[in-house]
């Protein structure tokens, strides 16, 4: 029986790198999903080994299952119901077994994702042949959180064969998981970004688990109701960068300035605080809707003034945000920066001219704009026939 679970990108309002450092942060799911599909081998098949097919970025890998147990059975496990952190240990076993498939020079940034494939597999269901296919809309390295879908993804279908989640798999079409089940899934796929990123705040991952629109600080979550239409232009530079080094940048200028670092996390849990507020708040309130509008703005920007303060900015980013402003629209970064995706207010009475025009001209500069929903469902997983 084949096993499929779909997983949905992120955008981040605020907070982004800051939450790494105890702040707040709002994020919101992206209608752009990673999709992961599973199938055990039957015993008829004669096939013992495990297969990883990453079509989005052109990928196969197949091992055999005596050479992963031969390999990895020391370290226990599966451990299932307990999320377990991948040791050192099995970071140093795991990467062997990578180094075997001789992982192209060229796309040697994508090894961690086959890495956190094979850690999770392993902890969850042991060592049993499977052939496991991952394909994604999201632009991978792009700031959208494909690193979280990818692990969410995944993570949805492989718990889905334990006992350790109740599922109605007589059902048809795409379902959701209950509550208790989506903190297992989440939990083990913060196991994963931790493999991909370092040092994740866990914030993509829950969003893509629980989707909706969230603020999220140092582990704890709170759903919010937008009281706004948030139309999001999102633009991609295509300018290729990694999480992990991002992150790592920002903990060491920490570490030569603590205390000017701790002022600016400082101010974007303020700003957080007060963009999940201002878009919570009944319209019309004090404030009409084109006010909140320019508030919202004014917060993406003050953010984005901050992010240049980490130094996770870059010029392809400042390129969009001269370009947007232009037409009167502050964009922020969004995602880990140094290129990746911008974000961009559209207001719900901007004319459609003015959209087109500052796509065209985005496009112009060899950008990539994306309109898609925001705080849609999260993961979601499917028995039988996907519509
Ligand atoms: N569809 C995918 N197939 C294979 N690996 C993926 C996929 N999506 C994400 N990854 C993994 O996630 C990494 C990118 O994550 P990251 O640098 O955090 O950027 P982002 O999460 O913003 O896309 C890739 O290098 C790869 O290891
Ligand atoms: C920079 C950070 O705040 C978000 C990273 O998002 P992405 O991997 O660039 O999509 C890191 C984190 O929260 O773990
Ligand atoms: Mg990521």
């Amino acid at each position: 029986m084949e096993i499929k679970a779909r997983a949905p990108g992120k955008i981040i309002l605020a907070g982004e790198h800051a939450v790494v450092h105890g702040s707040t942060a709002v994020a919101a799911s992206f209608d752009l999903f990673t999709l992961c599909s599973l199938r055990f081998h039957s015993d008829s098949e004669n096939d013992d080994t495990l297969n990883l097919s990453l079509k989005s970025v052109g990928l196969e890998f197949s091992w055999s299952v005596g050479r992963i147990r031969e390999t990895l059975s020391h370290l226990g496990g599966p451990f299932l119901s307990t999320p377990t952190s991948c040791s050192t240990e099995a970071v140093r076993c795991i990467a062997a077994l990578v180094e075997e498939q001789n992982f192209p020079e060229a796309k040697i940034g994508l090894a961690t994702g086959v890495s956190a494939f094979l850690w999770l597999y392993t902890s969850i269901q042991g060592f049993k042949p499977a052939t496991v296919v991952v394909t994604s809309d999201l632009p991978v390295g792009a700031g959208l959180g494909s690193s979280a879908a990818f692990c969410v993804s995944l993570t949805a279908t492989l718990l889905a064969y334990s006992d350790s989640v109740s599922l109605d798999k007589n059902q048809q079409g795409w379902l959701a998981y209950g509550d208790s089940d989506l903190d297992l899934l989440n939990k083990w796929a913060f196991e994963g970004e931790k493999i991909i990123h370092g040092k994740p705040s866990g914030l993509d991952n829950t969003v893509s688990t629980y989707g909706n629109i969230i603020k999220f600080r140092s582990g704890n979550l709170t759903h919010i109701k937008s009281n706004m239409p948030l139309k999001m232009l999102v633009t991609n530079t295509n300018v290729g960068r990694n999480t992990k080094a991002l992150v790592a940048s920002v903990s060491e200028r920490t570490l030569r300035h603590p205390d000017a670092m701790s002022s600016v996390f400082n101010a974007v849990d303020f700003i957080s605080k007060e963009l999940s507020s201002l878009i919570e708040s009944p319209t019309p309130d004090d404030l009409s809707m084109t006010e909140k509008e320019e508030r919202l703005q004014e917060l993406m920007e003050m953010n984005q003034g901050l992010l240049q303060c980490m130094g996770v900015s870059h010029a392809s980013i400042e390129t969009v945000l001269r370009t947007t402003l232009k037409y009167k629209l502050p964009s922020k970064l969004t995602g880990a920066g140094g290129g990746g995706c911008v974000l961009t207010l559209l207001p719900a009475l901007l004319s459609g001219t003015i959209v087109d025009k500052v796509t065209t001209e985005l496009e112009s500069c060899g950008f990539q704009c994306l309109v898609a929903g925001i705080g849609g469902k999260g993961v979601e997983i499917c028995f039988g026939e996907s519509s």
